[in-house]
Order: structure tokens, then C-alpha cells, then sequence
């Protein structure tokens, strides 16, 4: 665990970044280097340094000791800079083409230098602006299959994979996704935030148990089964998009847990545009099917070829899996499409609806399909019957 050290981590500003930037020698010496913080996340200082002579840029991102989005009376780990870091090499081996490369790091200072991905678009803004990125859910079935692949005891070893269990192990941020998405939404707590006119549907849903039990059900499988490495954040504000590429950024949350998490996050921000953007809902649609599709059959390819557990290597027990993923995944999609709705850290695709009741019918579906989706994981059983429960609520 990093420590604290007041004499070295200070928090950069918009020169003491470009200072650290020319200490590291990351830019040619006659370069003419401008420097803005655009962070827009809930954690982190993101500081994009251009040169303008030569038109490069990179990112400098820096942990905070606290998270951003409260303040400092919410003090969180600076270890997640190095957890983050980890990670993005870790998948950046895995699954280069959709990763942004590491430069540097420095874990006394929490800081990431990594590559500027800024001529691409945070995909959840592409979205609301129109903006469908077709190749997107093919890259996520992708990067899903070799990430979740490659990280288990499968793809990995059970040795070597024990290794990356220890390396990542992230309490801090586990413990806020245990709170925010698998705890705070079910009951009357302070972080919920939602608007007075969604009050009756709150109410009901604190007092769903059967919901609730469903809830602990979940919870209690990511708390225990550190099935692969998770990305733990990933939904579209983590993705940079455009109509050739996909990278996927902000792992800070990455720890050992059921692959069906990390799935299940990527399909419920998909779903979202299903639910606000009647123009393209079945381009999201097709989205879902896609990342599914092609993770089942890219993940079923890696399981046969380089499986390290000969005895493993059944179609069976190959099946197992696949079932066990795709019903956590369903869970995880209900959870996450409630939590953005009624939680902390809501989501633009809702919020920025103007209109008022076009944006309270939205949300209203979304509690419905969430709560659906986690009631009735075991018996939709296949993709064809999640999209006709997705498209009965929609
Ligand atoms: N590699 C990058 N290239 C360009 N912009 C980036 C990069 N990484 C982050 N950003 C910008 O900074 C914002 C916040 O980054 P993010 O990693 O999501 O921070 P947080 O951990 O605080 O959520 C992103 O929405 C994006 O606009
Ligand atoms: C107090 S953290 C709330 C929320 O923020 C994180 O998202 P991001 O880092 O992308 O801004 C994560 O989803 C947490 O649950």
C-alpha cells in the first residue's frame, strides 16, 4: 500500500505538470508546451499537455487523497494510481489495441503518463450526441474475451493468477462499488440522490425484499468469486470511441471478481441508449448482442487453444462458464442500470434529458429492467430472451 508522504506527493497544477513533463523528457527540447486540467471524472486530476509546435500531447493523471467528486472529508487511497497503472499494462498486454500505452508512472507521486487519446470521443458524449461508433461492440466482445480470458486460472495458471489476486487487491474501491451499487440504492441512505418525483418508485423498491435478497445474492458473488482481473468501472465514460477505433480507459477500480461484472456493466450502459435514444435503438440493440456474441465465441476460442488446465478444457464445463458469466451479467446490468438511476454518480444519458417527463419515463424504465434483469437472471436463459425482456420494458 502506498504511503502518504507529504514531502513527496504533492497535487500538480497546470505548471508544476508541464515541469514534470519536460523533467521527464517527453517532449523534443525546442517543443511549446500548453497545459489544461480536464478532468470530468469523480476521483482524478486528468492534465492534457500539447505541444503545440509539433501537435503532440500526452495525459497526465493524478490521484487525489480524496475523492474529488466530495472533497477532502472523503479521503481515499493514493495506492489506486498504482492499482490503475497496473492494470492498463496488464491489459495493455492483453489487449493492446484497445488500451492506451503507459509512458511512465510514479506511485509516490500516484501519477499515470499515458498516451493522449483526445482526437477520439468519450463514447457515453458520442452517444448523446448521435453518434453510434459501429465497430464499438465488436472491440468490447474483444477486449472482454481476452482481458477475462487471459487473467483466469485458465488463460493464466492458478500460481500466476494468485500473483495478480495479490497484486490487485483493492479494498478502498471495492468497498465504494459495494456501497454504491450493491448497498446505498436499497435503502434511505445519504449518497442517494434522485428526484422528488421518483420517490414513489424509490420507496417501492427499498421495500422489495425479494429484490433485496437478489441484491445480497449478487453482491456476495462479487465479494467472493475472483473469477478474473476486472476493469471494475466499465462503462462508457470509460471508453474513448471513434468509427475505427476503441480504447478503454480508467481501471483505478481493477480487482480480482466474477467476469460477469464487467460484462454486465458494459451491456447496462448500452441500455441506456436503448431506453433514450429511440433514433438508433436498435443499432444498441444490436450493440448488446454483439459484446455478447463475440465474447462468447472469442473467449470459447481462447479456452480451447490456451487452456492451462488440461482437465478444463470440456465443452461442458466450457458452457458452465458461459452460462454462469452471462446470468451474473444480467444481475450486474440490473444493479448498475439502478444505482446511475437513484444512487451517487448518475449518468448524462438520463440526466440530460431536458424534457421533464420524457427524462422521469426513462428513469422509471430503467428501474423497471434493472429490477427484472436481477429477478430474473436464472430464467432468462439465453440472448435472445434477455432482448425480448429488454425490448417488453423499452
Ligand atoms: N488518455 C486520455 N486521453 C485524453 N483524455 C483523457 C485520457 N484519460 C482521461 N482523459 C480525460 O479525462 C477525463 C477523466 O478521466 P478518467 O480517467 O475517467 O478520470 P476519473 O478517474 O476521475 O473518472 C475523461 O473523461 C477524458 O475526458
Ligand atoms: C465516489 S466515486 C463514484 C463513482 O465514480 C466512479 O466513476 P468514474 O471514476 O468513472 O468517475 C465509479 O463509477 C464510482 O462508483
Amino acid at each position: 500500500m502506498t504511503v502518504l508522504n507529504p514531502l513527496i506527493y504533492q497535487p500538480l497544477n497546470e505548471k508544476t505538470a508541464i515541469k514534470q513533463a519536460l523533467d521527464l523528457k517527453l517532449f523534443p527540447e525546442d517543443a511549446d508546451l500548453t497545459c489544461k486540467e480536464i478532468g470530468d471524472g469523480n476521483l482524478n486530476l486528468v492534465f492534457h499537455i500539447v505541444d503545440q509546435k509539433h501537435n503532440q500531447g500526452i495525459i497526465i493523471k493524478q490521484a487525489l487523497p480524496y475523492a474529488k467528486v466530495v472533497g477532502e472529508s472523503w479521503p481515499l487511497t493514493l495506492h489506486r494510481a498504482k492499482i490503475e497503472a497496473d492494470a492498463l499494462k496488464t491489459f495493455g498486454q492483453i489487449a493492446p489495441d484497445y488500451v492506451p500505452k503507459v509512458y511512465y508512472t510514479d506511485d509516490q507521486l500516484a501519477i499515470t503518463v499515458m498516451e493522449d487519446l483526445s482526437h477520439l470521443s468519450i463514447a457515453r458524449k458520442g452517444f448523446i450526441q448521435g453518434e453510434t461508433f459501429p465497430l464499438i461492440s465488436l472491440h468490447l466482445g474483444e477486449y472482454l474475451a481476452k482481458t477475462l480470458f487471459y487473467t483466469s486460472d485458465y488463460g493464466l495458471g492458478s500460481g500466476a493468477k494468485k500473483e495478480q489476486v495479490q497484486k490487485f487487491m483493492n479494498p478502498e474501491l471495492c468497498k465504494i462499488t459495494e456501497d454504491l451499487i450493491f448497498t446505498d440504492p436499497y435503502f434511505d441512505a445519504e449518497t442517494n440522490e434522485f428526484e422528488e418525483d421518483m420517490r414513489p418508485a424509490v420507496e417501492e423498491l427499498w421495500k422489495d425484499e425479494e429484490l433485496k435478497f437478489h441484491v445480497n445474492v449478487l453482491k456476495k458473488i462479487f465479494l467472493t468469486d475472483a473469477e478474473v482481473l476486472l476493469h471494475g468501472d466499465l462503462h462508457t465514460g470509460s471508453m474513448f470511441a471513434d468509427n475505427q477505433q476503441t480504447k478503454i480507459i480508467d481501471p483505478e477500480f481493477a480487482f480480482y471478481g466474477p467476469a460477469g461484472f464487467d460484462i454486465g456493466q458494459v451491456f447496462a450502459n448500452l441500455l441506456f441508449q436503448v431506453i433514450v435514444n429511440e433514433k438508433h435503438r436498435d443499432v444498441f440493440i444490436q450493440h448488446v448482442e454483439t459484446v455478447w456474441n463475440v465474447f462468447q465465441v472469442q473467449f470459447s476460442q481462447l479456452w480451447e487453444k490456451e487452456n492451462k488446465e488440461p482437465l478444463a478444457n470440456t465443452t461442458s464445463f466450457l458452457h458452465y462458464h458461459l452460462a454462469k458469466y452471462f446470468e451474473d451479467a444480467l444481475g450486474y446490468t440490473g444493479c448498475e442500470l439502478i444505482r446511475r438511476t437513484i444512487g451517487l454518480a448518475h449518468v448524462a444519458d438520463l440526466d440530460s434529458i431536458q424534457d421533464e417527463q420524457t427524462r422521469l419515463a426513462a428513469k422509471q424504465k430503467t428501474l423497471e429492467l434493472g429490477k427484472n434483469l436481477i429477478k430474473k437472471r436464472k430464467e432468462i436463459r439465453d440472448l435472445s430472451e434477455f432482448i425480448r425482456t429488454v425490448k417488453e420494458i423499452v
